[in-house]
């Protein structure tokens, strides 16, 4: 079973995401992709978060696909870091061949993730091309550090349950979709007379 794993606030969960996860899958042959709901951000604003039932029920509204599990499998582990989330799943599930999924904003920071280094180990990584990140992904130093262990895309296929570490860019169709401009849009919208 070839599972991707796509980590989010979902606050809330829109088309991006969905492209995300269809992305990975059409490219990498995935069999399912796990949309793992965090509790909360390490690195975000908690007043700013929807409530995760909440946050849960939007994903499950958007993914809407046998293919894709919406899981708070976080919450029930009490797992807060990426990197301790992929080691629980990991040990969990040793037959499932998991593929780390993100978009590229997210590759850009990832140096600064608690044990960056220990997840490229982990298992591979997908980056999706996002809008406005493109160029600082490019010269992201996470891409530079494993960049002789960067697989064309082309090849992607071949990545799930291959050798770590392993990353791959998959260029798509961009989609502009963030979280942030939803938030403001309702903001604005509630605060309209
Ligand atoms: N439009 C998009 N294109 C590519 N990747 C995306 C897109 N939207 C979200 N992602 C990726 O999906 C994952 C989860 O995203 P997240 O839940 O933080 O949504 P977000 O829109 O980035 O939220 P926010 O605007 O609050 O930061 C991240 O890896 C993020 O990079
Ligand atoms: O583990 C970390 O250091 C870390 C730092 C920032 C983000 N993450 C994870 O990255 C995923 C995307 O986060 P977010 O909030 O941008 O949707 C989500 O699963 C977060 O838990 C993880």
């Amino acid at each position: 079973m070839r599972v991707g794993l796509l980590g989010g606030s979902f606050n809330p969960a829109h088309e991006g995401h969905l492209h995300v996860a269809e992305t990975a899958m059409r490219r990498m042959d995935l069999d399912r992709v796990v949309w793992l709901v965090s509790p909360q951000n390490p690195l975000k604003d908690a007043a700013q978060t929807a409530p995760l039932d909440q946050r849960m029920a939007g994903a499950r509204a958007i993914a809407a696909s046998p293919s894709m599990l919406i899981s708070d499998f976080e919450t029930r582990a009490g797992t807060r870091w990426t990197v301790d989330t992929l080691r629980a799943l990991k040990a969990r599930h040793p037959a499932v061949d998991f593929v780390w999924l993100m978009g590229s904003d997210n590759l850009a920071g990832f140096h600064r993730w608690r044990g960056w280094t220990d997840i490229f180990r982990l298992m591979p990584i997908a980056v999706v091309a996002r809008p406005g990140s493109l160029l600082e992904s490019r010269t992201a130093p996470a891409a530079a550090r494993f960049a002789t262990f960067r697989v064309p895309s082309r090849k992607a296929r071949l990545m799930p349950g291959g050798a770590t570490p392993a990353w791959t860019y998959l260029r798509a169709p961009l989609n502009p979709e963030s979280s942030t401009a939803l938030r403001a849009a309702r903001a604005g919208h509630d605060a309209a007379p």
